[in-house]
């Protein structure tokens, strides 16, 4: 064997465990499933070509990862294997050959949605759940059974005798999957990849209050332990009989074409499905058949996921341009030739920062693959070295903060500006502050933050408190009415509670979750002053790097005299200022929400829970109230046939009397 396909091999090796690693244990992947596959699949060739060199750290030798978290772990009963997967009728055309070669006749199949989630096995005994693992290595997983129980869709208790171990994907519904990682990027954090990476990040969260407010929902797919027919297909229909939410879409049929045609089928309505799929799995139906073919250390035999490939596009790269954001981080951001892919016009695309830059090796001038799957932020994938000239232009990093000229640091892989006056944070840091989830000022958003603070009007966060409004309602384009108007809005800022003003001050690392289990645990200012490193680390959900963070930000000189000055404008420091705010007006009841409203659906969870309110996903007979938007879901019609009061926005607000501002 040639040297340099030992040392083709080596690489790969090493580089999809990497890859692994971030997949699986930091649910945070560098490169798309796409790449990922294309590499296996040059490993996979090279082992079937030369198997006297498989080493046995090959990740062809394993599934997925041994759990390396906190959680207990459980070990299957029965094996949980990967997929092999396919890109095209023809590779699956010789999935059905070998299925057919090494059976005596044709079977039947069942073609599946592919959910993009994270697998479960949960298992009954007499019909009470006992526990829920992840897939982990396949051998062992975790029980993530606190979390699971928080899935409304999963019963609690079924009608069997003796025990049951089922398997399902558990999910991110698409809308809830956007929401989070919008609140992830406000809240300085990465977004989740894609909804599995989303999924299994959220299954393996130590506190179920989090989880139980991702709405995460599941479809059962198989039957371990438990069976009560002869073929797979009959047992998801009994499956569907006990309770379990089994996927609609699937199907049994009978030949190659039949399969391609599902396909075909589920690919068409893949934009309209409330859950992302990436695939169809196609399983023989027929258990006796499923034994004969049996399974690698890696997959079963008898069953092949067909995955669609990403939609990829290239374009030129125009140029880099620096943004400088709230802590001081300038990320560069790529300028793309405008292109079209899933449905949307691409002009910009984030680089992350220099490590990734000298990853890809691009330069100004490229032409690059630039991908986009869902919601996801669109990405350079790769550069297409062959279409070089020569003219290509190296990507320089700003010396000096592209905004202020102010001094720049490298901390890790990002630069930083340490201006503290610089004008790019400060805007950045206003407009987070004055942003929905903060405090909500009205009439203070980015275009006019920047103008505010180009003309000096706002040189801290608190001037936003001391504005002369007769001095604005001179500036083109107000005038006094809207001068009034932002007055109004920046008055009734102050009544925002403690939570809301500590994340309004863009702390990092504290997002609203954390503001609030900060707020929560010392009450008030003071108290979290004086907290050091170890007490906030002993606090639930709270790291080394939030404790480093908070317990810095609040002895810095600067930061102190931000609060003093809040301070004496009367906004809230301590939750018993809160308490006035508390009201009781919507104890016990019960709510739904459907549709789209005019704010994001948190908002008025928020807004009810305040008022004793609940929220739950899914309408009953005990939902009191269906609050219905625009394009409303199936809970509308649910709501109307089991006599469920539908109301809309505007009869919400009447039956909390008035708007959101009293609250
Ligand atoms: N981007 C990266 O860096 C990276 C790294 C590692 C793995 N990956 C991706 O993950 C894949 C391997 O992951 P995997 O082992 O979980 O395999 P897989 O996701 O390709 O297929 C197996 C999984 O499919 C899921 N599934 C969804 N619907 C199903 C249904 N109806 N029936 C049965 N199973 C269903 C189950 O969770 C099952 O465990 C790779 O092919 C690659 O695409 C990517
Ligand atoms: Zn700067």
């Amino acid at each position: 064997m040639d040297e340099s396909i030992l040392k083709e091999y080596q690489k790969l090796v090493d580089e999809i465990n990497y890859h692994d690693y971030r997949y699986y244990v930091l649910n945070d992947p560098v490169i798309s499933d796409y790449e990922y596959d294309q590499l296996y699949k040059r490993l996979k060739e090279i082992e079937s070509k030369y198997p006297e060199i498989i080493s046995p750290y090959s990740p062809t030798q394993r599934v997925g990862y041994a759990p390396v978290s906190n959680l207990k772990t459980v070990k299957h009963e029965v094996k949980m294997l990967s997929l092999d997967n396919t890109y095209n009728e023809g590779e699956l055309k010789d999935f059905y050959n070998r299925v057919l070669k090494n059976l005596e006749s044709v079977p039947s199949f069942v073609v599946e949605p592919k959910i993009d989630g994270a697998a479960v096995s949960l298992t009954y005994e007499d019909g009470i759940l006992q526990i829920g693992a992840t897939r982990g290595d396949g051998v062992t997983g975790e029980d993530v059974t606190h979390n699971v129980k928080t899935i409304k869709s999963i019963p609690l208790k079924i009608a069997v005798k003796g025990k049951l171990v089922v398997r399902g994907e558990v999910f991110l519904p698409k809308s809830e999957f956007e929401r989070i990682n919008d609140e992830r990027v406000k809240n300085g954090l990465e977004p989740f990849a894609n909804p599995r990476n989303a999924a299994a990040g959220t299954l393996k969260l130590l506190d179920p209050r989090i989880a139980a407010q991702r709405n995460l929902d599941i479809f059962i797919y198989s039957v371990d332990i438990g069976r009560k027919h002869d073929t797979h297909f009959d047992d998801l229909n009994y499956l569907k009989g006990l309770g379990f939410k089994v996927n609609p879409l699937i199907k049994k049929v009978e030949s190659f074409e039949d399969i391609i045609s599902h396909i075909e089928n589920l690919g068409k309505m893949r934009d309209e499905l409330d859950y992302e799929i990436d695939g169809a799995v196609i399983k023989v139906n027929e258990y006796s058949y499923q034994e004969q073919l049996g399974e690698t250390i890696k997959y079963p035999r008898w069953a092949v996921a067909f995955k669609y490939p990403p939609e990829l596009k290239t374009t030129v790269l125009k140029d880099v341009i620096f943004q400088v954001g709230r802590t001081g981080i300038i990320t560069p951001v790529a300028v793309l030739e405008p292109v079209h892919i899933s449905g949307s016009v691409v002009k910009r695309a984030t680089l992350h920062n220099e490590d990734e830059i000298r990853r890809l090796d691009v330069k100004i001038g490229d032409t690059v693959f630039v991908e986009k799957s869902g919601e996801i932020i669109p990405k350079i994938i790769k550069v297409v070295k062959e279409k070089r000239t020569g003219k290509e232009k190296e990507i320089v990093f700003p010396e000096k903060c592209p905004v202020c000229n102010g001094l720049v640091r490298k901390e890790n892989a990002y630069y930083v500006c340490l201006n503290p006056d610089c004008s790019a944070k400060l805007k950045a840091s206003i407009i987070h502050f004055a942003s929905r989830d903060a405090m909500d000022i009205k009439g203070l958003g980015e275009a006019i933050v920047e103008r505010f603070v180009d003309l000096g009007f706002l040189k801290s966060i608190a001037d936003i408190y001391t504005l002369d409004f007769e001095k604005i309602a001179l500036l083109d384009g107000f005038g006094k009415k809207s001068a009034e108007n932002l007055k109004k809005s920046i008055e009734d800022s102050k009544n925002r509670s403690f939570d809301r003003v500590l994340y309004a001050l863009g702390i990092r690392h504290v997002g609203i979750k954390t503001a609030r289990i900060l707020t929560n645990h010392f009450k008030n200012i003071e108290k979290l002053q004086k907290a050091t490193i170890e007490e906030l680390v002993s606090i639930d959900e709270v790291g080394e790097i939030i404790a480093k963070s908070v317990y810095y930000t609040l002895r810095d000189e600067n930061f102190l005299k931000l609060i003093e000055r809040l301070k004496s404008y009367g906004l809230k420091f301590s939750m018993e200022d809160d308490k006035e705010n508390k009201s009781e007006k919507l104890k016990g009841l019960k709510f739904v929400i459907t549709g789209t409203l005019s704010k994001p659906r948190n908002y008025y969870v928020e807004l009810i829970e305040k008022l004793g309110g609940e929220v739950s996903s899914s309408v009953s007979k005990k939902t009191d109230y269906v609050i219905v938007g625009e394009d409303p879901g199936s809970k509308y019609n649910k709501a109307i046939s089991l006599g469920v009061k539908t109301i809309n926005e505007e009869e919400f607000y009447k039956l909390i009397g008035g708007t959101d501002e009293k609250y």
